[in-house]
């Protein structure tokens, strides 16, 4: 039994900055624009090649991206199975690593190629946690700012309560599930699920949460950029922050 790496590259995703931001390449999809020297997507494989347990890393792109040609490297492959949906890309990994060999037993991690600041120190606690998990699970960071619930009202939209948030978490990704369960369970759900771990709960399952960190947030927003290139210009080669090298 083994345990792949399913990076989902961004398939039929455009740029999601919907300001004019001038430092970015307006007509490059976001995992393609240029971080710290590097196109986003590489930095994020590159956490994943630190992994040694890894048996390999499939990047979902769309149909006709061509882009990764040009970084091929030992440590992923490509596969042209990116659907309009985050959902439809999982799927179409997932039947493609079954089709190169994958065992519906074995293990997967599915990752945003948006989430470019995991480490490889992230993903191995995932998957030193969830090996002996019979579900599977995800990282997550839990909620620390006061949580409100939104409506319309008078003159725009205004709180319309303040949430508990004592049991809240925000999603993150490597999520790390069995191939052939995962499959099933995101053919039953439909399209619209949003993660992975969100098909294995529609099963009646309950995924275990792994604490990750704040610095693997998803690159949404046009100031994400401009915070991940930061938080990039303060690590090291290897993975570790400047900081820890100064003690
Ligand atoms: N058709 C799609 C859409 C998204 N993704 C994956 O899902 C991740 C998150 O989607 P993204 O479009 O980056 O979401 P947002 O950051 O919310 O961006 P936006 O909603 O502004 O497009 C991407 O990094 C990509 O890995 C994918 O594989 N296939
Ligand atoms: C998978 C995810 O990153 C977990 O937070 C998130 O749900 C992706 O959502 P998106 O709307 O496809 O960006």
């Amino acid at each position: 039994m083994g345990t792949r790496a399913a990076a989902a590259g961004g398939a039929a995703s455009s740029c999601p900055v919907s300001a004019p931001c001038p430092a970015l390449a307006p007509a490059l999809p976001k995992q393609y624009q240029l971080l710290a020297g590097r196109p986003m997507v590489l930095h994020t494989l590159a956490a994943f090649a630190g992994v040694g347990r890894l048996l390999g890393t499939l990047v979902a792109v769309a149909p006709g991206d061509h882009f990764l040609a040009q970084h091929a490297q030992p440590a992923f492959f490509v596969v042209p199975c990116g659907g309009p949906r985050r959902a439809d890309t999982v799927l179409g990994g997932l039947r493609a690593l079954l089709a190169r060999g994958a065992q519906p037993d074995d293990w997967v991690l599915v990752h945003d190629a948006a989430r470019c600041l995991v480490t490889s120190g992230q993903i191995e606690a995932l998957m030193e946690q969830c090996a002996n998990d019979s579900v599977g699970g995800l990282l997550a960071l839990r909620l620390t700012d006061t949580l409100k619930a939104a409506s319309d009202g008078p003159g725009g939209l205004r709180v319309a309560g303040t949430l508990e948030r004592s049991d809240k978490w925000l999603a993150q990704t490597p999520q790390m599930f069995r191939i052939g369960p995962l499959l099933a369970a995101i053919e039953q759900a439909g399209g619209d699920i949003t993660d992975e771990a969100s098909a294995m709960e529609a099963q009646g399952l309950r995924p275990r949460l792994v604490p990750g960190g704040a610095q693997n947030f998803k690159v949404t927003y046009p100031d994400d950029f401009a915070l991940a290139a930061a938080v990039l210009a303060q690590r090291v080669p290897g993975g570790q922050r400047a900081e820890s090298l100064v003690r």
